[in-house]
């Protein structure tokens, strides 16, 4: 395997470069009989997609899914599912200058020390464009995970840069195209961004990722934790460069007694751990920070050296998100899916005859609570919707 392809049971490999014809993924091990259609996929990539605000990037794609197989009359067959977008909007010309040589803090640099070869038009395979093909696998682990289990996976911007955006309410976040859960912060945020568009550079960002209605039991005990793999698929999305679960690197400073989680008939009492205990689930919300960087293609002139070794002052002009971790939330969401549905399988496969006797411990009320609090602790929100099926 090359590194192209995640998940044991719900596998996704993906393919394609940012200037090549079209990008896309085969998903493999979808459950078969469940409803499918491009609109499913296309309302998950639509939140993704380029173009939307002066804020991102304005290469205009429409990222229309295809499904070329694995659904017969509307419904999964259980058989691979290929799905293809492809590239409209593709202007490599403005890439000639970096063909000879790497922009600091891009990829660009090891992937000709590793190839000897290398697509620079748009960052090649190197390019975020790529994550769009893992919001649309995931589409299809959503959907399951809630019709299966009532499954909920939700995020917003937690923080732009040094401005924090503590978490009010989940309604504002599709509101805004910061995905910030605070709408009067959105000012605040919109006059940072256009500073930061005039002056040519770029910042970073924290995303939070929350997915409530997990049940108790999903992960592996050793190499394989939930927690484990979970920073895995965050730390894959381009540009995240730090990734906590939980009170997370918070813990450094908490006594045991203010972190471990206290467990009544009623529920957990915080939820330092993240919805994650030894590596699984324990039904509590699974909370998941990622910190992405700021993106390396800028116009201001930043040391470098050529193909030769020569130094050089690389400027890159052309289309660039300001900040990645604007359009990263549906992206986190979509690799926090892809992992729980991977684990669902394997849970399945495993233990599904498993029955103990000790009731569940509920998941209570107060996630909007705590995130407004500011509490790392987090219990879920909302009564999880009906599943589909027991
Ligand atoms: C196209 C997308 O993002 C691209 C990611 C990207 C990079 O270097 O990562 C560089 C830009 O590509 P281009 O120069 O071709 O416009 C972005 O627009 C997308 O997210 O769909």
């Amino acid at each position: 395997m090359s590194g192209n392809t995640i998940g044991k049971l719900f596998c996704v490999t993906s393919f394609g470069e940012s200037h090549g014809p079209a990008i896309g993924c085969v998903v493999d091990g979808c459950p078969p009989g469940m409803e499918l259609s491009a609109e499913d996929i296309q309302r998950d990539l639509d939140r993704r997609k380029p173009g939307t605000s002066r804020y991102v990037t304005q290469r205009r794609e429409s990222d229309t899914v295809e499904i070329l197989s694995g659904v017969f009359e509307g419904k999964t067959t259980g058989t691979p599912i290929a799905l293809l977008i492809r590239n409209e909007d593709q202007r490599s010309k403005d890439y000639s200058k970096i063909m000879e040589t790497f922009r600091p803090g891009h990829a660009d640099y090891v992937y000709w020390q590793k190839y000897g070869i290398r697509d620079y038009r748009g960052g090649g395979r190197s390019s975020a464009r790529e994550t769009a093909v893992r919001v649309a696998a995931a589409a299809i682990a959503r959907k399951w995970l809630h019709a299966r289990y009532g499954v909920v996976i939700r995020g917003f911007m937690a923080q732009l840069g040094p401005v924090e955006i503590p978490f009010k309410q989940w309604d504002a976040v599709d509101k805004n195209p910061f995905f910030a859960a605070d709408p009067d912060l959105v000012p605040t945020l919109e006059e940072f961004m256009d500073k930061l568009r005039k002056s040519g550079d770029s910042i970073g960002a924290k995303i939070c990722v929350v997915a409530e209605g997990v049940p108790a039991g999903w992960g592996e005990p050793v190499y394989d934790r939930l927690d484990a793999e979970i920073a895995y698929a965050m730390m894959s999305i381009n540009a995240v460069k730090g990734v906590e679960i939980g009170a997370g690197f918070a813990a450094v400073v908490q006594k045991g007694t203010e972190h471990s989680d206290e467990v009544t008939p009623e529920g957990f009492l915080s939820n330092n751990a993240g919805g994650i205990l030894g590596g699984i689930s324990s039904g509590q919300d699974i909370v998941v920070n990622i910190a992405v960087k700021p993106t390396s293609s800028i116009r201001l002139g930043r040391r470098s050296i050529d193909k030769t070794g020569e130094p050089v002052v690389v400027e890159t002009h052309g289309r660039h998100d300001p900040c990645v971790g604007i359009r990263a939330t549906p992206i986190g969401e979509a690799m926090l899916a892809l992992v729980l549905m991977d684990h669902a399988l394997r849970h399945r496969a495993q233990n599904a005859d498993v029955v103990c006797a000790t009731p569940k411990i509920p998941a209570k009320a107060g996630l909007e609570e705590n995130l407004a609090s500011g509490v790392p602790g987090l219990q879920s929100f909302a009564e999880n919707p009906e599943p589909d099926e027991a």
